[in-house]
């Protein structure tokens, strides 16, 4: 019998919890990645067990609204709300501020759209994504328009970034995202005030948004593997 993955067990568990914390009648933003997929799938078990009722959710993905329609939680779009009570979202790498990196599935333009509009910012992380300092372990990925990728690439040199394009796995050229763009992975040697590097990544002509989310997240729920239990800590 092969042991159970711990950091598969850590990410259900972690994102089982954040849908327990959903009400009914939410509006609900539905994030991306292996994490927010058991939080999307839990979602549906509530309602289909009929313990939550009449919730909507804003998927920040394609992938986010396969899941949902497959797991049978309604769906709306931004025009049709005024507002977001709660958004469920991952993350690549978290710090001490809960400020985050975001966009290892190339989702964080939408992803930022609707985690910064949501009165209440849940992320769900196993424990291997806990980092002193951003940028430690992960690249900042940026997303370019296609006829602004040499210029970007040449301005996040200029910043003592060093950029790579992000290739596709299974497809032939670089990864295009929800919005038709290409994505840059930065690496930066040290970030040490991630608010200013946020804005400047972002006024550089042709990114539309990059994955550094500073100030926006207001719980942190940690997936952690403790005497081969998962158990899940708040932050
Ligand atoms: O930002 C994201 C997608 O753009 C994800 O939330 C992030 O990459 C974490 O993914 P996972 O839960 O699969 O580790």
């Amino acid at each position: 019998m092969t042991a159970a993955d711990p950091v598969k067990l850590m990410k259900q568990e972690v994102g089982k919890a954040a849908a327990a914390l959903v009400k009914s009648g939410s509006i609900v933003g539905l994030g991306t990645g292996s994490t927010t997929a058991y939080t999307i799938q839990y979602l549906g078990e509530r309602l289909q067990s009929g313990e939550l009722t009449d919730i909507v959710g804003i998927p920040t993905s394609f992938q986010s609204e396969v899941l949902a329609k497959e797991y049978g939680v309604p769906l709306t779009t931004l025009d049709a709300v005024d507002h977001i009570d709660i958004a469920i979202d991952g993350a690549d790498e978290v710090d001490p501020h809960k400020n985050l990196i975001k966009g290892g599935g190339a989702a964080h333009t939408r992803e930022k759209v609707v985690d910064y509009l949501a009165d209440q910012f849940i992320v769900v992380v196993d424990s291997g994504k806990l980092v002193d300092r951003l940028g430690s372990v992960f690249a900042v990925p940026v997303e370019v328009i296609p006829m602004a990728i040499t210029p970007v690439i040449n301005a996040i040199k200029q910043l003592g970034g060093q950029p790579e394009l992000r290739m596709g796995v299974k497809k032939a050229g670089p990864v295009i995202t929800d919005q038709g763009n290409m994505v840059v992975d930065v690496r930066f040697d040290s970030i040490d005030d991630p608010v200013n590097l946020e804005k400047v990544l972002n006024n550089i002509p042709g990114v539309l948004e990059n994955g550094i989310f500073v100030n926006c997240a207001d719980i942190v729920l940690i997936g952690e593997v403790v005497d081969g239990q998962p158990v899940v800590r708040r932050i």
